[in-house]
């Protein structure tokens, strides 16, 4: 793949092949890391509700939270994984860097717990309409 910054690699802009970076990139994510799969899957079933009851601003208060944990969880994995590939041993640098990365996701589990709990509460505590 052609590097910008570098000049190496193939030249040429494919948003085909951007996209299945990204399906890659994601179905890794999603494949063997729980704490993504599982916030994917309350988050959509969440968001359905809030689209089935046309709760517009609950849908995207969700829909924010969600990308914003994704996010967050994508970049920590990432930073995991190089982490791991560079320094197998333990090495206090490393640890202060997954530990920024870590606390990226906790921020970010913050914003997300709460609107996922006021959602989950608000549909289980209104009466149907
Ligand atoms: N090579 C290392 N040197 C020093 N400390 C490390 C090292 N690897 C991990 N740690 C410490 O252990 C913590 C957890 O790191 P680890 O890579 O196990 O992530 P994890 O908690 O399993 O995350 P995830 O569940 O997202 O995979 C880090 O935040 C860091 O404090």
């Amino acid at each position: 793949m052609k590097n910008k910054f570098l000049g190496t690699g193939d030249a040429g802009y494919h948003p085909l092949r951007k996209f299945r970076t990204v399906l890659s990139g994601l179905s890794y994510a999603v494949k063997y890391d729980f704490s993504v799969t599982y916030k994917l899957v309350l988050s959509v079933i969440v968001l359905i509700v809030a689209f089935a009851f046309r709760g517009w601003v609950d849908f995207l208060m969700v829909l924010v939270a969600t990308t914003l944990v994704l996010m967050a969880e994508l970049f920590n994995s990432a930073i995991e994984a190089l982490c791991d590939f560079v320094e197998e041993r333990h090495n206090e640098k490393i640890k202060v860097i997954k530990d920024i990365a870590a606390a990226a996701v906790g921020v970010s589990i913050l914003l997300w717990v709460i609107v996922i709990g006021m959602e989950l509460w608000s549909m289980l505590t209104s009466s149907p309409p």
